[in-house]
């Protein structure tokens, strides 16, 4: 029997998860590998036994000051039980930890762990790392990463603040010569933090070197007072992600030492000789691994999102299909499952990419270590499109489940308000998303243009299959192929075919007489495409790839499923590029259409036995909607009655407005 079925439940959900037709536990297994399940178990244990870490009120109810005071003493409290409770070497352990003692929402150690940290250990020299890592790691400060700036964010060349290098006192010279040099945005930079990467313009020897990090203490140890010369501050409420002091950050000729530049690829030698970098690109790797963890963080947005609006839509009844036979559990209907089943089998498809490309990371940062920069260009563009289209699909999708979740998703007590003002903040940061597609887009033209002119690379899991000739027609039938060959094959030749017009056209354009830059402009939405048509071919190619690696028969069915929904879904989708050549007939689309409704009725009765293995506690959602024992009516109402305005019968101030008008006009009405 399911883990998850416990006396008192919603029998509408119990139902559900008896109907079953594989071992929740098994899946739960095969989607997080046995011993992380284990280790997931056992951390959900340890952080439910502490109950320092419960939050004194739901944090919807909390001010901002609240929030962050919140967030701190729990970040603390996280920090003091990592040894006891997770093994801190492993990744993937200090995250799940993270967020079921913190949330999701922001805390002071978010940019010191994922930026900070990062590059420290990639950029800084070995004489640096020595003396930083440790007390970084130790939390002897907390640092955070400040780059953008009020004027430039996306484009770095154009940063203002500057580091001039006088070589007399061996110091560089901090400065924000302008209003807009001002650094805006860093997370954890406005109260938290008391270091901090400066990316700022390296100036030596009267010449300007562009954009280069540099490790600046901001605030004083003792007092947290900001240093002399140093403004600092939070940059006030945003759209979400509100238990984070974003900040802003200026600098009025500060003095830092020479080796406060961070110095493993480029150097100012102490007379102010520049050595470059072997890459020009090195100095960015923590942007490249956030972009590359955003696509497991999208997965796992639309994971939660998913299991709230699949639970919900089990005890939600309303309305009859069949007249007479009773009201529906709204997951019944078609619509719903068309709204919510995709953005499951997306949120499995960005975890199947969103370990591959962590893994790509951590092995080119390790080749960089020994000197081979060759993966550095391809990880770079495969990062930038799966973060620009996973991020934006997240997006899509986690507004499919609020809406399927009707009025009620609405409300903050439905989860969706944090988990989707916290997941499109990825569409922006790291590399606004029409940007990052363009960054793909130069590499897939450097790939057009190799194929064009007959030379191509060196051998690439994810870029050879635009060098192969595919079939001239789509081969998309009714037929069942478990390998799917037929709708790969039409991706990739979508992927081909836009990238390849896209660059004969940027060709044609420059030859009749439009500089490259400008050409590129006229087709930059062009570009974008063949972007997209790339990462859809690379997310569909890694679903089938890991799917067809599964044993069981029982688990592996319901994986197909989703894959096929998954697949056709994603046909569906690009159908107009698919028929705009001919290459797909309008009854093949008709056979994508129908394989998307049988997979939806396929997976229906799995659906909430789906969700619960992959094993997202309560805590994770916060979602009174999408509670495990899907007691949602009862619940709603408690959490409607701890609303700070529900303190009083009638507010303080009802006698002074509306009470009072409403006085005035039954006194006007009697006169
Ligand atoms: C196994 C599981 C493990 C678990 C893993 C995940 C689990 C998930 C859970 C938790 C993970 C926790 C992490 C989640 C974090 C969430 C917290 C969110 C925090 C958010 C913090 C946000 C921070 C920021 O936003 S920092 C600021 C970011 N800013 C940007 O991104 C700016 C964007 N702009 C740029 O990057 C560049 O300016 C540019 C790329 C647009 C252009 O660069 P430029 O210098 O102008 O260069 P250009 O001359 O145009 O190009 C020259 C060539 O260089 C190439 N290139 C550019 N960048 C790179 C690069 N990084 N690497 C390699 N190559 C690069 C460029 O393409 C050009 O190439 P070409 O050959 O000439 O075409
Ligand atoms: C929640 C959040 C957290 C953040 N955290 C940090 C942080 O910790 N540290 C930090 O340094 N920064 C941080 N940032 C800043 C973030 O990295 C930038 O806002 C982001 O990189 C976008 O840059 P921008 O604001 O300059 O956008 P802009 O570049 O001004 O974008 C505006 C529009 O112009 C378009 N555009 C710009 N350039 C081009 C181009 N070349 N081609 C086509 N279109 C273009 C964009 O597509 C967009 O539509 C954060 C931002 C957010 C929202």
């Amino acid at each position: 029997m399911s883990r998850y079925i416990r006396e008192g439940d919603n029998p509408d959900l119990t139902e559900e998860r008896r109907k079953a037709s594989f071992d929740t536990e098994a899946m739960a297994e095969l989607f997080w590998g046995a011993r992380n399940l284990m280790r997931r178990r056992e951390i959900a244990n340890y952080v439910e036994q502490h109950r320092e870490f419960d939050d004194p009120q739901p944090t919807a109810f909390m001010t901002r000051e609240e929030l962050i005071e919140n967030a701190t003493r729990k970040a603390v409290l996280t920090m003091e039980h990592a040894e006891k409770a997770i093994d801190i070497t492993r990744d993937e352990e200090s995250h799940y930890f993270n967020a079921l003692t913190m949330g999701i929402d922001g805390n002071p150690f978010g940019l010191h762990l994922v930026m900070a940290i990062p590059t420290i250990m990639n950029n800084a020299d070995e004489g640096q790392q020595d003396e930083w890592l440790p007390k970084a790691l130790n939390r002897e400060f907390i640092a955070t990463y400040a780059q953008t700036e009020m004027g430039h964010g996306t484009n770095l060349k154009k940063l203002e603040t500057t580091a001039t290098y006088d070589p007399k006192t061996q110091e560089f010279i901090l400065h924000s010569p302008t209003i807009t040099s001002t650094k805006w945005w860093p997370g954890n930079l406005g109260k938290s933090s008391n270091y901090s990467v400066v990316m700022a313009q390296l100036y030596s020897q009267g010449k300007c070197y562009g954009a280069h990090p540099f490790f600046v203490q901001l605030r004083d140890l003792r007092t947290h007072k900001p240093l002399p010369g140093i403004t600092v501050g939070d940059i006030g409420p945003k759209f979400g992600i509100n238990t984070n002091d974003n900040g802003f950050l200026r600098f009025d000729q500060v003095r830092i030492p020479r080796r406060s530049m961070f110095m493993k690829h480029a150097k100012i030698l102490p007379d102010g000789t520049y050595v470059p970098p072997s890459h020009s690109k090195l100095n960015y790797s923590a942007m490249v691994y956030v972009r590359a963890a955003v696509v497991s963080l999208m997965a796992s947005h639309l994971l939660a999102c998913s299991t709230i609006a699949v639970r919900y839509s089990c005890i939600r009844r309303q309305g009859e299909i069949t007249p007479g036979t009773g009201e529906v559990k709204v997951l019944d209907y078609q619509t719903q499952q068309y709204r919510i089943f995709p953005q499951i089998a997306r949120g499995v498809a960005f975890r199947l990419s969103g370990n591959y490309i962590i893994q790509l990371y951590r092995q080119t940062m390790t080749d960089i270590k020994n000197g081979d920069i060759s993966a550095v260009p391809d990880l770079h563009a495969i990062s930038c499109g799966l973060k620009a289209v996973t991020s934006y699909q997240g997006a899509l999708g986690l507004e499919q489940c609020r809406m399927a979740c009707g009025g009620h998703g609405y409300l903050q007590a439905s989860g969706f308000p944090l988990q989707y003002t916290v997941a499109i903040g990825a569409c922006t940061y790291e590399g606004e998303n029409m940007v990052m597609l363009l960054q793909t887009a130069r590499h897939l033209i450097k790939m057009a243009k190799a194929i064009r002119s007959g030379r191509p690379p060196k051998p690439n899991k994810v870029i050879d299959y635009l060098f192969k000739k595919g079939p001239t027609k789509c081969l998309i039938d009714q037929t069942y192929d478990p390998n799917y060959q037929s709708v790969l094959e039409a991706f990739e030749h979508l992927s081909r075919r836009v990238t390849l017009e896209v660059y004969d056209r940027l060709v044609q354009l420059q030859q009749q007489g439009r500089s490259y830059e400008l050409a590129w402009n006229e087709c930059a939405v062009d570009l974008c495409k063949a972007t997209r048509a790339h990462v859809r071919t690379f997310l569909a190619k890694t679903f089938v790839e890991e799917v067809n690696k599964i044993a069981d028969i029982s688990l592996k069915s319901v994986f197909q499923d989703l894959l096929q929904l998954y697949l056709f879904y994603e046909v569906t989708e690009c159908a107009a590029g698919l028929l705009e050549d001919g290459f797909m007939s309008g009854q093949q689309l008709t056979y994508a259409k129908k394989n998307v409704y049988d997979a939806l009725a396929k997976i229906r009765p799995n659906a909430a036995a789906i969700v619960d293995s992959f094993d997202i506690s309560d805590r994770e959602l916060q979602s009174v909607l999408g509670r495990r024992d899907g007691n949602v009516y009862e619940n709603l109402l408690k959490w409607a009655q701890m609303s700070p305005l529900n303190k009083h019968d009638v507010l303080p101030f009802h006698h002074k407005y509306l009470g009072k008008m409403m006085d005035e006009a039954r006194q006007k009405s009697k006169l």
